[in-house]
């Protein structure tokens, strides 16, 4: 892996608090009852998180105990039934979408699981298509493809970067999936598990990345993973059982 520098945009100590969940409970829909009532699946449990700058967070658990759930709610990507969500000191549960969508565009970098890449773009392409999308036209989309080559430099993909997707190795697709997250500067980045489709030595990898990622852009990381070695890699390890989170 490359070891270039990219400072982040703001200056900030490592110990600021990018993200505070307090008492969020999130229930789903689930049907009705035998008396045709509705019911609800509690995903979170009285959930408090808080994650700092420049700290990698792992999140284990069991299938089906609230991980992507509480990754969803840190993301804005669903309001939670009751609890506080203060992202960058601002309380966000009563945002609108669109509030919540521009949340997202300005704080929130998200890998999944499996990298949502277009296929007849290079990978130089995917990283310039967030500045697009937020709007970058001439001199801003020429400062975009600057530090999209740099961010693939960063993931060791600074020769790849005029290949098509299909041209890429899986590791190497969520190399670019993780550069395309760092777009925006992120203050907070969320993994879902983004070595699910792995084998054990890119896994390791993409880990250490994600650790050098946390502490070169300051980053507060929430990274799901149910692989007990990446752990080695995390300043803090929390524990989901059935919606309800203790630290491991
Ligand atoms: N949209 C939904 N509607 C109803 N129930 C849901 C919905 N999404 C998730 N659930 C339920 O909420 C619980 C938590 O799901 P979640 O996906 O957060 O778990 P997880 O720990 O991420 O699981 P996995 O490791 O298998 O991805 C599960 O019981 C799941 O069935």
């Amino acid at each position: 892996m490359t070891a270039t520098l990219i400072a982040p945009t703001q200056t900030v100590t490592p110990t600021d608090s990018v993200l505070e969940l307090r008492d969020i409970v999130l229930e789903y829909p689930d049907g009705v009852d035998a008396d045709g009532n509705p019911t609800v699946m509690r995903a979170l449990d009285r959930v408090s998180l808080t994650a700092h700058r420049g700290t990698l967070t792992a999140v284990t658990g069991a299938s089906g105990s609230g991980k992507s759930s509480l990754l969803s709610v840190a993301a804005g990507l669903i309001t939670p039934t009751s609890g506080a969500r203060i992202i960058q000191g601002n309380r966000t549960e009563n945002y609108s979408d669109r509030q919540l969508a521009e949340l997202r565009r300005t704080t929130v970098g998200f890998i999944f699981q499996q990298p949502n890449l277009l296929a007849s773009l290079t990978a130089a392409e995917q990283l310039e298509l967030v500045a697009r999308i937020s709007g970058a036209r001439g001199a801003d989309l020429k400062v975009a493809r600057q530090r999209a080559t740099e961010l693939l430099d960063l993931v060791g993909l600074g020769a790849e970067k005029g290949r098509k997707m299909h041209q890429l190795s899986g590791g190497q697709r969520q190399r670019v999936n993780i550069a395309r997250a760092l777009m925006n500067t992120p203050a907070l980045l969320l993994a879902d598990e983004p070595t699910s489709a792995l084998d054990a030595e890119r896994s390791a990898s993409i880990v250490e990345l994600l650790a050098q990622i946390t502490r070169e852009f300051n980053t507060a990381t929430l990274l799901i993973t149910h692989d007990g070695d990446q752990l080695a890699h995390a300043d803090r390890t929390v524990h989901m059982t059935d919606g309800c989170l203790t630290d491991a």
